[in-house]
């Protein structure tokens, strides 16, 4: 089918610049915000002041308070921070139109449940086709139409490749995939890690060090995305290994730049203060710590993080407990 009109749920950094994406691929476009001072910012001014400043949007998009405007969407992108995906599809759930796929951007493991996006989907509305949209895309960047790649997975190949030609453009590259888990499982972690990357920089502790975790990261996310039924390919594509390089190494990556004020000595709550954008690796440790646990998965990166998050311990103590680890063969 011909897609037409896109519904965006969540005005984030991230839901408006997927809305710009779709804009330019051709789609008129319903942009959901929650919030009224992002509505009348992007109707009044065309911009998100609030979370994405300066960049002028496409008359294409629309905005709305209503969840119910988007029923006329024939597909629907879901990018609310992850812990809030479940409350946002239920709300959403009556005003769905049958048969409209919806694509999950959103990087997260809920907690309590410790479940997937995809899952949250299937228990919110069962009967839309779900495609996971992951991978190294700073909103900033996307945006401004800068060269991006990402994994467009979903388990119905033909769908996957109609989503991947709608979305697709000069500057923004969707890769099919079909593996759900292994797309969702790398944007999770890598959140997680940016931040243990961050602490490690903040600390001085040097390139071999953050050159090292990136790859003993890398090790972790993938037994758990295998442990879970996801496929280690996948995990090493751009949903993977590619976001997780992007996260790990910028500090215009909000997960990054949390650890980065905490390895300089800033408390969570200092490093948190006045941030309205969500800093997912930190919502999501606790889970990351429980699932690997429940699931049998070794993740001493991620364990040591969600400690520190948790407040169960201190940067010092936390390096120094990874290092002392016993040693292993690497591919263990
Ligand atoms: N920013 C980026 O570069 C990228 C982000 N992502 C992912 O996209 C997701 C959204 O992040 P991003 O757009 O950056 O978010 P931002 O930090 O820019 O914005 C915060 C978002 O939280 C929403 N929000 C706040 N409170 C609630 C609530 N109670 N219920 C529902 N929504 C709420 C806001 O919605 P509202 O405007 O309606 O108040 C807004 O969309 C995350 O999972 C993130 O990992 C993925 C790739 C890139
Ligand atoms: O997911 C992202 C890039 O792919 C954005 O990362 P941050 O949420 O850490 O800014």
């Amino acid at each position: 089918m011909a897609y037409r009109t896109a519904g965006v749920i969540g005005a984030g950094a991230w839901g408006t610049a997927l809305a710009l994406v779709c804009a330019r691929a051709g789609l008129d476009v319903i942009l959901q915000a929650r919030e009224p001072e992002v509505v009348e910012s992007v109707t009044n001014r065309r911009i998100n002041e609030a979370f994405l400043p300066g960049v002028v949007l496409d008359d294409r998009i629309s905005v709305t308070s209503e969840l119910g405007a988007l029923g006329v969407c024939d597909l629907v992108l879901a990018v609310p921070p992850a812990q809030y995906m479940r409350a946002t599809l239920d709300a959403y759930a009556p005003h769905h139109r049958q048969g409209a796929p919806i694509i999950l951007c959103s990087k997260g493991i809920e907690r309590g449940s410790l479940k997937l996006m995809t899952e949250v989907l299937a228990e919110t509305i069962p009967d839309a086709p779900a495609a996971v949209l992951s991978g190294p895309s700073f909103a900033a960047d996307v945006s401004k139409g800068l060269p991006t790649a990402v994994t467009l997975a979903c388990e119905d190949a033909g769908l996957g490749e109609a989503l991947m030609e709608t979305l697709s453009g000069p500057g923004f590259r969707p890769y099919l995939a079909t593996d759900l888990i292994g797309a969702e499982v790398g944007g999770a972690i890598k959140n997680v890690l940016a931040i243990a990357c961050g602490i490690s920089e903040g600390r001085g502790l040097g390139r071999s060090a953050h050159a090292a975790l990136i790859t003993r990261g890398f090790a972790e996310m993938t037994r758990l995305g295998t442990a879970l039924g996801g496929e280690a390919a996948t995990v090493a594509g751009l949903c993977g290994l590619g976001d997780l390089v992007l996260t790990c190494s910028s500090p215009q990556s909000r997960n990054m730049s949390l650890g980065l004020a905490l390895g300089q000595g800033q408390t969570i709550q200092q490093a948190l203060a006045g941030k309205r954008s969500v800093a997912e690796g930190y919502e999501s440790a606790p889970a990351v710590r429980e699932l690997a646990r429940k699931v049998g998965v070794e993740m001493p990166i991620c364990e040591a993080t969600a400690a520190l998050l948790a407040g169960e311990t201190t940067v010092d103590a936390m390096i120094e407990a990874l290092l002392s680890r016993p040693l292993k063969a690497e591919r263990e």
